[in-house]
């Protein structure tokens, strides 16, 4: 599953968990993005990968990877496909995204190889219609996961606002939040 976690979140969580246990995965591994091309003003990657090792430590089947943060340049999922069949080159590859990532997909970079590569898996969200309509079928299919109305932009708001995020991130998140003072721009990083 691949993402910009700034920060991850419970839905991020659960629509792994749910996506593992239809798909009967072995492992998920969460990307987080070195550069997304497409977002502005992203907290820096270390702390996003730092957090999304955090949420994930306590499941055995979750697993994070740096591929995206340690390549230069813009992220490109098709780059990430493209590592994750060289390093495991007999597995069968799984790319969860959510109902809003899905309806973007046929302008992501080189999206008829992406789709060689991988299943894509969508799973819903609240607030985002499900629109697979002109995607190929054979290789893009839909989950509906338990809904969690809970997004990175929501959860950056309410801690720059001053309000709780327990319990719509991992209980370490939180706690790496306010030591590290991600999101209020009015406070210096710690050293
Ligand atoms: N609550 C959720 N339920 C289901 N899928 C989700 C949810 N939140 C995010 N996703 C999916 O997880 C992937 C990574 O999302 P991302 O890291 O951009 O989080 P986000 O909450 O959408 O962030 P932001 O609010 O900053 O845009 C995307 O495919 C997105 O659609
Ligand atoms: O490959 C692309 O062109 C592309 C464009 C936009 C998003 N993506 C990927 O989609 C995933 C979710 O991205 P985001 O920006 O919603 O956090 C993440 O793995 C991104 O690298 C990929």
């Amino acid at each position: 599953m691949g993402g910009t976690f700034d920060p991850i979140h419970n839905g991020h969580l659960v629509a792994g968990s749910e996506v593992a246990q239809h798909c009967e995965l072995d492992e998920v591994y969460f990307v987080p993005t070195g550069n997304p091309y497409m977002k502005s003003g992203v907290s820096a990657a270390e702390d996003r990968y730092l957090m999304t090792v955090i949420a994930t430590a306590s499941n055995p089947r979750f697993k994070v990877s740096r591929v995206d943060i340690d390549r230069p340049g813009p992220t490109y999922t098709i780059d990430t496909l493209r590592d994750f069949r060289e390093k495991l080159p007999d597995a069968e590859l799984f790319f969860i995204t959510g109902a809003d990532a899905i309806a973007q997909i046929l302008e992501w970079k080189d999206a008829a190889e992406m789709f060689e590569i991988a299943q894509f898996v969508a799973v819903s969200r609240p607030g985002h219609e499900m629109d697979l309509a002109k995607l190929p079928s054979e290789h893009v299919s839909a989950l509906e996961i338990p809904a969690l109305a809970i997004s990175s932009t929501d959860c950056r708001a309410r801690v720059r606002g001053g309000s709780q995020v327990w319990y719509l991130v991992p209980d370490g998140v939180v706690q790496y939040i306010a030591k590290n003072r991600l999101y209020r721009p009015d406070e210096q990083p710690a050293l």
